[in-house]
């Protein structure tokens, strides 16, 4: 492609709380001072990023797709273009989201919205970055970020259904929000039976607590899970911490919150590798890109893929 044409935008105006709007009505006043014809195309409800991204994954043609939202809404995004008869789509990302993790995890450097959209114009050719895929009989989805069951999950659920949420956001402390969180969650998550399957392998815990199949880094907004995850090493990582309790739990939180020395922690296991596969005995919460994963036992495989994206990043 030797010059954007046109630009398809998939935008959450929810994500972010405001910043998803607001990056996307930069990202209008470049295009129209410009003279670039663009479409935007608004996520209405959950799940329309899938919708929105299929559609526009079938039609090809010179224009470009961005998404301006979230890790959620990019997450749809990947799997609507995945759904489609065009599986390698690329897909351009304006960061708009309250935890931005899959920037942070690919090192993208460009933070202003209108650099980032001059940069995607620009590219020639698409970024190839890995993307995780978990799947079982009834269940196949495509991350950018992780999968966690049990702690994390369970985060998770608690900030999307905290009042706090809206408020923090609106300050930009989503991080925080997450973060507030926490000791609700250490209060209320039990340790539950783990069965991990990997090169041959099997391992299984009595006490999993955090369990997180991961792309890169991060999660939660800036947490780095694995600091040794890489998205472009074509490896998932899978972290499970064992139950812990008191200052156990505290030195260990501050380990990950300080220098990731958490990986060599007697109680934290952590593997690389390209499949493997995993099941939890109970109902566990589950998340996908920050997004909720209805209570289940959890039965994955995981495998790494890969996607090409519209992302400067080396
Ligand atoms: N019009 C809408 N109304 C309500 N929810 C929507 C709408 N459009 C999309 N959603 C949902 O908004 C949720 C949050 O989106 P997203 O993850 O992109 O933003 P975020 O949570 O602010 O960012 P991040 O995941 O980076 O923290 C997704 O579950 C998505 O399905």
């Amino acid at each position: 492609m030797s010059k954007t044409t046109k630009v398809e935008i998939i935008l959450n105006h929810h994500a972010g709380n405001g910043l998803a709007i607001s990056a996307c009505h930069k990202v209008i006043n470049f295009l129209e001072k410009n003279q670039i014809s663009y479409e935007i195309h608004k996520t209405l409800k959950d799940g329309d990023g899938v919708r929105i991204a299929k559609q526009l994954a079938n039609h090809p043609n010179d224009s470009k797709i961005i998404v301006i939202g979230g890790d959620g809404t990019l997450n749809q995004a990947v799997n609507g273009v995945k759904e489609s008869n065009y599986p390698n789509t690329a897909l351009g990302y304006i960061p708009g989201g309250s935890g931005n993790d899959f920037c942070r995890g690919i090192k993208l450097k460009i933070k202003d919205p209108i650099v980032l959209l001059q940069a995607i114009l620009s590219m020639k050719q698409p970024q190839t970055i890995d993307v995780g895929k978990a799947y079982n009989d009834d269940f196949s989805h495509y991350f950018i970020n992780n999968i966690g069951i049990g702690f994390d999950a369970r985060t998770v659920y608690y900030t999307n259904h905290s009042e706090r949420k809206d408020f923090l956001n609106k300050l930009h402390l989503g991080t925080l929000s997450y973060f507030t969180n926490l000791l609700k969650v250490i209060k209320k998550q039990p340790a539950f039976g783990l069965d991990v399957d990997y090169r041959n392998h099997k391992k299984h815990f009595d006490s999993a607590y955090i369990v997180v199949a991961t792309n890169h880094p991060y999660f939660g907004g800036g947490f780095a899970i694995d600091p040794t995850a890489n998205p472009f090493n074509h490896h998932l990582n899978l972290v499970v911490v064992k139950k812990i309790t008191g200052m156990t739990f505290i030195k260990l939180f501050s380990k990950l919150l300080t220098n990731g020395s958490h990986l060599q922690d007697k109680n934290v296991w952590h593997i690389e590798d390209n499949h493997f596969s995993l099941h939890n005995q109970t109902k566990q919460y589950g998340q996908m890109d920050g997004e909720e994963l209805s209570q289940n036992e959890f039965n994955f495989h995981f495998e790494v893929s890969q996607h090409p994206f519209w992302l400067p990043i080396k």
